[in-house]
């Protein structure tokens, strides 16, 4: 998967540095939310590493970095109601303030399953954090993220780590298929 995947016909709504700025905004909120406190953060992978990336640096409180990988898309441009555990964390959640780093909260069964997974860990606090949110009315009844750096329209989007079609997450900016 991923190879040899032409660039697709797209338009690009935020630029790699406009992206850079929002998290940067972003950022500071989290800083003044949990202000000390020290976090388990989890990057969600592979959606979350470029996100994660911009994210870390600016953060001010003590970060202890691990990562999980679950898929519901499994590199294509619909979700099916099933999330695949691929690698879980090795850090322990327990009594530990949890902060989910992921790249875009569309229907949001993923942070919904991870936060309530998390929790049965035994974390103390789940926030969760992603770079885009997508704008329909298709979101869980009961969860929602706490921070978003962005919103897109409701379209397939890819680039700062989202994929087309298993490629192009190395994409500068983000852009959606036209
Ligand atoms: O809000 P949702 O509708 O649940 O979708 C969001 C999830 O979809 C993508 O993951 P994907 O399963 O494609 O795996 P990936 O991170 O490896 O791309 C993305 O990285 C989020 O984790
Ligand atoms: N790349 C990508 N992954 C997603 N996962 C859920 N929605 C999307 C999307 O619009 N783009």
């Amino acid at each position: 998967m991923g190879h040899n995947i032409a660039w697709p016909e797209s338009k690009q709504l935020y630029t790699e540095q406009q992206v850079s700025d929002a998290v940067a905004i972003q950022a500071e909120e989290i800083n003044r939310t949990l202000a000390k406190t020290p976090l388990v953060a989890l990057c969600v992978l592979h959606g979350g590493m470029v996100y994660s990336g911009l994210l870390l640096p600016k953060l001010t409180m003590p970060v202890s970095l691990d990562a999980i990988r679950v898929t519901r898309y499994r590199n294509t441009t619909q979700g099916g109601d099933e999330l695949h555990w691929i690698t879980r964390p090795e850090l322990s959640l327990k009594n530990k303030t949890v902060l989910l780093m992921d790249d875009i909260f569309d229907e949001g069964k993923t942070l919904e399953y991870l936060a309530a997974w998390a929790m049965e860990q035994g974390a103390e606090r789940v926030y969760s954090a992603v770079m885009v949110d997508k704008q329909h009315n298709r979101k869980p009844q009961k969860y929602k993220v706490d921070s978003a750096a962005m919103a897109v329209p409701d379209e397939y989007v890819f680039g700062m780590g989202m994929d087309y079609k298993g490629a192009w997450r190395n994409a500068s900016g983000i852009w959606h298929i036209v």
